[in-house]
């Protein structure tokens, strides 16, 4: 008999209950018992709701609070010196401060005199999650220190579960932290693999002490290419563990295995699962590569997409599979559903064939179940309906003249290079900006947002339930755009923006004006800690029925003299960070939403505004994993967001922003699209990313954190300025923070902002 499993669970609930409870905390308003009640019972929910749809094997380890890889580091005791809390043993406020930082006045029950950085946040792998980065010392011990992996099991077996915990594996928790400390350099952190499989064997022992049978190790790192280095280590690192007790699956997912494909199917454990969804040609080779003791567990059921799973066309591999593995033949989604959305079934007023065409989380459980009886008992009278079933839905889609839309399609046919190049260099465009808009040197500004506060968003959501009415929407929206413009005006800054308090979140916001997008009510997944996005679902060729920004920016603009940045989001982030179609390539959906924006860039210029930023936050998101694959995906990236950056005037400056990104494999392409100024993200990584930056226009690096409530003093951002003008021309260097700043409370924006302006003022004095 085949077995179903699931890789993980989303771990934020239904109603996004761990997110409120976990900032009521913050706030105060709910004690640890409270947090941990709650935690609790999304647990058990999460467990029960996976059993009922028929997985046989439940996760366990997929809860985390904050981050799972954050979870790990509190694990092995790999808690920077800063954070290390006098008894010895963290608690969750350790966790939180590694998470958040720590303000130097405001800090957790008065321990610390100094402010503490955070731990750094990135991506995980290409997703739109974002892990904390474990920080090594070079004399880094490990020792067990945290118990919750060890109780949640307990938690489990107690409700009669059969669970399987879930662990991110040695090489790939090593490969995605980072050394720290001056005597780092010349050390390779791949020397902390002896000192720290010691503690995945104690793991493993207190599991199987539990009456645990199977772990699942996750190492997601195999479908990377790898150093030869790491390659060898995976067989070292095995062959040890291997002494160890339980059964072990090695969980692969993102990708192919590709030239890894023998080193994984080889190693000394009992499992291996491969996502099929990314890389559906790996199938035949593993078969014939993998050790006939070996459990095969194939991912088909996609776990980062929200269309249905085509049964039929996943069943032939199955049939095939099944024959030739038998009982080692395990079925799951193709990664963790961390990724997707939890339940389908809230959202009841989508149109009822669109809706036809998606599952979200819980129901991609059952069809991994109803897949796995369709092998096991092929004419169960179920299995049978589920196969005519989405037998219907895959026909209805193909035909469906939602999809297909002439109009924008020859628009696109229509389409010349001279589409997507600025009519002068930068060097002449630089000239005429710099008489247009008159800024000092080393101008001050935001990345766009400020505080999306509760009474916004319970203004929008009032407005959403028809209780407000669009007038008074509208008015509201207008009175904090003029709070953020008199904010900024007294602050100072040099360039101003409306502040997004219209905006639910930046890609959504568009997406809901865009033909061709389906958004839902519910559909919430995490992106790093208690924060969460709702991605909307591409289904359609793409068009912008009507203007979408100029009524809030010109407002804006009439407000004050200065200058109003015009605020848009990319066609890269656009995509990436939706549920994309898979009829058409990622490049087709991109240029389509290149040619909406643009018609909006020229909108907004026509209405006056001498600035316009463009974000492509995503844009090192959606490279490929695969170095083989950069080159395509980069190509046709820069080419999308110069079509919708390129039909402006020459005075007519062209923004882009960027966070989060390790940039050094792009700098390239990010040149060549070709944006006047570009704001990255800089500050949590002390600038280093400069040394490498070769950007031929304008820059401006963050000199602070937005992700920490932590209020930056002026010092440190002049030392941060200073460091950034020993590598790039002063004349050539902005100043604002990493990112927006919606996230933040109104306090801190303004006492952060006025250090920020006073920094500017100090280095513009400095190097007069
Ligand atoms: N899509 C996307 N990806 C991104 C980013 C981003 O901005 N967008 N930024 C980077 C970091 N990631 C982030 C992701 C989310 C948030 C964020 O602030 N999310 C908000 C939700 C934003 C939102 O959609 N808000 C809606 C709905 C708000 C809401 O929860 N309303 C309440 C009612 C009001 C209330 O009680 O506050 C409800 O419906 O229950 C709105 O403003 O309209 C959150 O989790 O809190 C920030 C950064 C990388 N990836
Ligand atoms: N303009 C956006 C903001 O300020 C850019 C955010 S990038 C994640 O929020
Ligand atoms: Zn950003």
């Amino acid at each position: 008999m085949a077995l179903a499993h699931s890789l993980g669970f989303p771990r934020i609930g239904r109603d996004r209950e761990l997110k409120k409870a976990q900032e009521a905390f913050w706030k105060g308003e709910l004690d640890e018992a409270g947090l941990r009640a709650v935690g609790r019972e999304l647990r058990a929910r999460h467990w029960q709701v996976q059993k009922e749809a028929g997985i046989e094997l439940l996760p366990v380890g997929d809860f985390a609070w904050y981050d799972q890889v954050l979870a790990h580091s509190l694990s092995f005791g790999v808690i920077p010196e800063r954070f290390r809390p006098a008894s010895g043993k963290p608690g969750l406020d350790t966790l939180f401060a590694m998470a958040r930082g720590v303000s130097g006045d405001a800090c957790c029950r008065g321990t610390h005199a100094q402010p503490l950085h955070a731990l750094e946040l990135t991506k995980w792998f290409d997703t739109n999650y974002h892990y904390l980065v474990p920080e090594f010392s070079v004399d880094q011990q490990f020792a067990l220190s945290w118990e919750q992996l060890f109780e949640e099991v307990d938690e489990a077996h107690a409700l009669g579960h059969a669970v399987k915990p879930v662990v991110i594996g040695p090489l790939t928790y090593l490969w995605l932290g980072k050394l720290k400390g001056s005597d780092a350099q010349g050390f390779d952190k791949l020397e902390l693999l002896e000192r720290l499989l010691p503690l995945y064997g104690q793991i493993f022992q207190r599991l199987a002490g539990q009456g645990v049978e199977w772990v699942q190790i996750d190492e997601p790192i195999l479908v990377l290419d790898l150093p030869q280095d790491w390659k060898n280590a995976f067989e070292r690192a095995y062959n040890i563990l291997q002494r160890e007790p339980l059964k072990k699956l090695i969980a692969t997912y993102f990708g192919g295995l590709e030239e890894n494909l023998g080193l994984a199917a080889n190693l000394p454990v009992d499992g291996l699962h491969i996502d099929l969804v990314r890389a559906p040609q790996q199938y035949p080779t593993i078969l014939d590569r993998l050790p006939a003791y070996k459990v095969l567990s194939l991912g088909l059921v996609d776990g980062r997409n929200v269309w249905r799973c085509d049964l039929e066309s996943a069943l032939t591999v199955l049939r095939h599979a099944h024959e030739r593995l038998g009982e080692r033949l395990w079925l799951a989604p193709s990664c963790s559903l961390l990724h997707s959305p939890v339940d389908l079934a809230r959202e009841e007023q989508l149109d009822a064939e669109l809706k036809s065409w998606l599952a979200f989380a819980t129901q991609k459980c059952a069809e991994v179940a109803v897949l796995t009886r369709a092998v096991n008992q092929p004419e169960a009278p179920e299995v049978l309906a589920a196969l005519a079933e989405s037998r219907a839905v895959q026909a209805s889609r193909a035909a469906s003249p939602l999809i297909h839309k002439p109009a924008v399609q020859a628009r696109l046919a229509a389409v010349s290079a001279a589409d997507s190049q600025r009519a002068s260099p930068f060097a002449v465009r630089i000239g005429k900006q710099r008489a247009v808009l008159d800024l000092p040197p080393l101008p001050t500004t935001t990345i766009g947002s400020f505080p999306q506060t509760s009474a916004i968003r319970l203004a929008r959501q009032a407005f959403k339930q028809g209780k407000l009415s669009l007038g008074d929407y509208t008015e509201a929206m207008h009175g904090e755009i003029r709070h953020a413009v008199q904010i900024q005006e007294r602050l100072g800054l040099d360039v101003l923006v409306h502040g997004e308090a219209e905006r639910n979140d930046m890609v959504e916001y568009f997406a809901e004006q865009l033909d061709g997008y389906l958004f839902t009510r519910f559909g919430w997944v995490q992106s790093y800690g208690s924060r969460c996005v709702k991605p909307a679902v591409i289904y359609g060729d793409l068009s912008r029925p009507r203007a979408m920004t100029v009524d809030w920016i010109g407002y804006a603009q009439r407000l004050t003299d200065k200058v109003m940045k015009g605020m848009l989001t990319g066609p890269v982030t656009m995509l990436t960070w939706s549920f994309p179609r898979e009829d058409v390539g990622r490049e087709v959906q991109a240029r389509q939403l290149a040619l909406a924006i643009r018609d909006e860039v020229l909108d907004l210029e026509a209405a006056g505004i001498r600035i316009v930023q463009i974000d492509e936050a995503a844009f090192r998101e959606g490279l490929p994993l695969r170095q083989a694959d950069w080159q395509g995906y980069l190509d046709w990236a820069t080419e999308a967001f110069r079509l919708c950056a390129s039909g402006v005037r020459d005075e007519t400056q062209i923004h882009t922003h960027m966070c989060y990104s390790e940039f050094n494999d792009v700098i390239e392409s990010i040149a060549a699209m070709d944006a006047d100024v570009i704001t990255i993200e800089t500050s949590r990584s002390d600038m280093e990313l400069l040394e490498a930056f070769e950007y031929p226009n304008e820059i401006g690096p963050g000199v602070y954190d937005i992700h920490s409530p932590r209020v930056p003093d002026t010092r440190e951002m002049v030392k941060l300025l200073r460091k950034a003008a020993r590598r790039i021309p002063a004349e050539r260097l902005w100043v604002n923070p990493d990112c927006g700043l919606k996230t933040r409370g109104w306090a801190e924006t303004e006492a952060a902002l006025v250090n920020m302006v006073a920094a500017a003022r100090q280095l513009r004095k400095e190097l007069a």
